[in-house]
């Protein structure tokens, strides 16, 4: 991976380094012998433009998120084959290739190559392409396979975060922890960066957080408690008050709390872990300010060991095991975080990450109510709950249905693997060679390409929505704001409509041109709130988890 160093852009902005394995031999090995092949039978002359599209939204959605422009653009400011490069090729294609193309390799730039496209963080639709790449047939054919790699992972990601975004709410803070199931470290790099392009808060990879300026945020994991058995292993025990500074002992002070928060919980202490206790005094006076605690990890021991043989009774036990061990880690943390409150520190929360969350989140949240009834203190009642533990779109979607009281959700696995849909199909396909349309036909009409070179529009209606996006030959006139607009469905001849736009969005913008890039590029932040902008001008009924109603493109 790159390091924490930041190249000046010309505007005077700075940009993250870009993943050092991004170099033009990221490629299939087809490109470089078919740009071979172009070279030997004489088309070092020839243009081309190609289009990279998808085909169908994924997750059986309605909507894509447009995300990797920055990255194409910072590929092209550094596209050029090294002698390491060359000697590599020399070595590993066929020996009878001429020693000429080695040298027109080796000059080879993307000076004259022009990129357009739609604006990063916009949603995308099948088949209006998101870039326009045209150029001397040899270079843009070699840009494929990488634009592809650059564009199609980031796509799907900022898209996976987007729904669970919606899934969601806004009120909701989203976590991406995704680091350690991630494929491979570039995989995880990446998932941080468009999980928060699509809408979540942070995350907790500390070298995205660097290198991408994203909020970093976190908790701590089940070692943290299960290092601790007994309070006898406390080393440290005091803590200063905040603003006297005058030293206290916190293992007397939240001894004495959990005593008298017991019967206001209707528990008893002695059936609260000792060793978690001490975990968590530990870690407060670590993070006084910042103390956040995982309150599930004798959830599973204290599960029943024999099963009973008559079901009813099962059932009634692991209800009664997830009350009392809940209440182990809740007795324990109103603990600390009273003994905390004396010594004028606000403690942040819980993450709760197994069993039942909804239940969980709801019991945690009584809980801190009845503790902030008490004593008169009704921050507590607000104290966060984060919840983690395998969760996706539907979970979250779930939870909702069910009344959940929890603030953050920690979301790994199935954000960052894209759980329901491992890949987006993007591809990049010739459309025009010297000027004159090139199409590829196939048996499945969807894989038919649209020839020509063409440019897109978005009408939007009255009511300020998204209406239909417009594919048209860039050499036909732009549609007008008012003026009736003969649209056709893209193979069904039959299908056609008349649109009024309120409003007509030309969506492409030239990114690259004469060797370099030349527009002004958002941060990150600016990509992120270009999202939800973008999904706000979309109907709702495009954007729902079932049976979205598709969103129509248009010739
Ligand atoms: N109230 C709920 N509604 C819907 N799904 C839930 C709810 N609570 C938890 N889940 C999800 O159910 C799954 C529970 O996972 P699992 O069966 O592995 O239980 P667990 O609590 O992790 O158990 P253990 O800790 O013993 O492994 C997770 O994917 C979690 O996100
Ligand atoms: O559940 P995810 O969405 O992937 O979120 C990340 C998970 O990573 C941690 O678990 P850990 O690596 O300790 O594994 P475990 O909880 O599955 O045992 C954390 O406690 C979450 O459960
Ligand atoms: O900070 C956390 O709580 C965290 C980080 C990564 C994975 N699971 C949890
Ligand atoms: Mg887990």
């Amino acid at each position: 991976m790159a390091d924490g160093e930041w190249l000046g852009a010309e505007d005077g902005r700075k940009r993250a380094r870009q993943n050092g394995v991004i170099q033009p031999l990221l490629t299939d090995l087809y490109q470089i012998t078919m740009a071979y092949a172009y070279w030997k039978s004489g088309k070092i002359h020839d243009t081309a433009v190609f289009d990279l599209y998808f085909r169908k939204n994924p997750f059986q959605g309605e909507f894509t998120i447009f995300a990797g422009l920055e990255e194409c653009l910072k590929f092209f400011e550094n596209f050029h084959y090294s002698d390491s490069d060359i000697e590599y090729l020399k070595k590993t294609l066929p020996q009878t290739i001429e020693p000429e193309f080695f040298v027109f390799l080796r000059q080879l730039t993307v000076e004259d190559v022009i990129l357009s496209a739609i604006d990063e963080g916009s949603v995308a639709f099948p088949r209006i392409p998101m870039m326009r790449v045209e150029g001397p047939l040899i270079i843009v054919q070699l840009l494929e396979t990488t634009l592809l790699t650059l564009v199609n992972y980031a796509s799907l990601m900022a898209t996976n975060a987007a729904r669970y975004r919606i899934a969601a709410g806004k009120h909701i803070s989203l976590l991406e922890f995704g680091l350690r199931r991630a494929q491979g470290p570039d995989g995880g790099m990446s998932a941080s960066k468009y999980s928060y392009v699509g809408g979540f808060d942070g995350t907790s990879n500390v070298l995205a957080g660097k290198l991408y300026s994203i909020p970093v945020n976190g908790t701590h994991a089940h070692a943290y408690v299960t290092s601790f058995s007994d309070l006898s292993e406390l080393k440290t025990k005091v803590l200063a008050h905040r603003t006297s500074g005058v030293l206290h002992d916190m293992l007397d002070l939240c001894t004495r709390w959990r005593e008298k928060l017991a019967p206001l919980l209707s528990l008893s202490s002695s059936e609260a872990s000792d060793g978690e206790l001490a975990a968590w005094i530990s870690f407060a006076i670590a993070f006084p300010s910042g103390f956040m605690a995982l309150v599930d990890t004798y959830d599973v021991r204290r599960y029943p060991r024999a099963v009973p043989a008559w079901p009813g009774l099962i059932a009634c036990f692991l209800l009664d095991d997830i009350c009392l061990c809940s209440r182990s880690g809740l007795l324990n943390f109103c603990a600390v975080a009273m003994a905390l409150n004396d010594l004028d520190y606000r403690p942040i929360g819980i993450r709760i990450d197994s069993g039942d969350l909804a239940y969980l989140s709801k019991l945690a949240r009584t809980t801190f109510e009845k503790v902030a009834h008490q004593y008169n203190i009704p921050w507590f009642a607000k104290l966060k709950i984060v919840a983690s533990n395998d969760i996706n779109e539907d979970t979250i979607l779930s939870l909702n249905e069910q009344g959940h009281k929890i603030d953050c959700f920690g979301i790994g696995t199935h954000l960052v693997t894209c759980q329901r849909q491992p890949a987006l199909g993007g591809v990049y396909k010739m459309v025009e060679i010297n000027g004159s349309p090139r199409i590829k036909l196939s048996e499945d009409v969807m894989k038919v390409t649209m020839p020509g070179k063409k440019t897109a529009y978005r009408l939007y209606g009255a009511d300020g929505h998204a209406l239909i996006d417009l594919l048209m030959r860039s050499v036909e006139p732009p549609p007008q704001v008012g003026q009736k607009v003969l649209c056709r469905h893209p193979f069904q001849e039959s299908k056609r409509a008349y649109v009024i736009p309120s409003r007509v969005e030309a969506l492409y913008k030239v990114y690259w041109q004469n060797g370099k890039i030349c527009c002004q590029l958002p941060g990150l932040t600016e990509i992120r709130e270009k999202v939800q902008t973008s999904l706000e001008s979309l109907r709702n009924d495009h954007k729902r988890n079932l049976n979205p109603t598709p969103y129509k493109v248009f010739l």
